[in-house]
């Protein structure tokens, strides 16, 4: 795997000049294995959707190298499952980086996405339609589609939202399985639990960075206290930062806060 690493350079993205993630700097080393944390509203998919390129900074940078190969499963709630799609055609789709779009499956891609299904749970489901799976059906199938891609950066929404004990202990072995082939893997969790059991690095937001770093370090009672009770300072009326604000945040990073957040720590990469 590449051993390029991504990095956030005073970084704010957000929706119709409203900020949804301020000023965030830091690197994710090559073959991290990270999660994501905090409340709900707390930029966590618009990390991740800037991490992509979907949503664009308003201030700031995300770098990472263009020969990086990403894959990312958005929350399962953005997904159309009413399309009338088996799982051979989403898990496929896993395959067009190298197949393109419209190329021709040959046999040996019919062996990988057989052998992908197999690694999820899945054997046997090439046929069926995706309108009758189950949640964590669904999210196998996803996964094989991860699997395929053979990325050197993953993102993961919420992948264990909805899913039972089971099927998070399998895609979580997954998971495993993919830092330990050195891809860099950042997945968005809210079962606390499980990210201190399974995930060596947090990063830990509330619309800002509250701390990121071991995950022992990240997740005190302290941190979680600012990082969960971030919407009493919100204001959504709040004056904010605008995007093309020539102000250097990088020189007077420590000096420059917005009033609405002026209490909040802030933490360190
Ligand atoms: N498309 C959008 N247009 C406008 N505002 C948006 C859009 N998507 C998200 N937001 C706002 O940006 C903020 C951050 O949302 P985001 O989805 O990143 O949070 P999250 O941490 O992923 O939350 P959750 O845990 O609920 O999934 C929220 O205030 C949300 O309402």
């Amino acid at each position: 795997m590449s051993q390029q690493s991504l990095a956030f350079r005073d970084l704010t993205l957000g929706y119709d000049r409203h900020p949804a993630v301020h000023h965030l700097s830091g690197t994710v080393p090559a073959g991290s294995l990270l999660a994501i944390v905090g409340a709900n509203g707390s930029g966590k998919s618009t990390l991740l959707k800037g991490i992509v390129g979907v949503l664009k900074p308003m201030d700031g940078a995300i770098l990472r190298p263009a020969s990086m190969r990403l894959a990312y499963l958005p929350q399962q709630s953005e997904l159309d499952r009413s399309f009338p799609a088996r799982v051979f055609d989403l898990v496929s789709l896993g395959l067009w980086p190298r197949r393109g779009l419209l190329g021709r499956h040959k046999a040996e891609d019919r062996d990988r996405l057989e052998a992908a299904l197999a690694a999820v749970g899945l054997k046997g489901f090439a046929t069926r339609g995706i309108d009758t799976l189950s949640g964590g059906q669904l999210q196998r199938a996803l996964f094989a589609r991860v699997l395929l891609q053979d990325a050197d950066l993953i993102l993961l929404d919420e992948p264990f939202n909805a899913v039972d004990h089971k099927t998070v202990e399998d895609l979580v072995a997954l998971i495993k399985q993919w830092h330990a082939e050195k891809r860099t893997v950042l997945v968005v969790a809210h079962d606390l639990e499980l990210v201190r059991a399974h995930f060596p690095q947090t990063l830990l937001l509330a619309r800002r960075l509250v701390n990121w770093g071991p995950t022992a370090q990240v997740l005190t009672p302290a941190n979680l206290a600012l990082a969960l009770h971030f919407h009493e300072a919100w204001d959504d009326n709040a004056p904010w930062c605008a995007p093309g604000d020539t102000h250097d945040h990088a020189r007077d990073d420590h000096a420059h806060e917005h009033h609405h957040h002026a209490h909040q720590h802030r933490g360190a990469a």
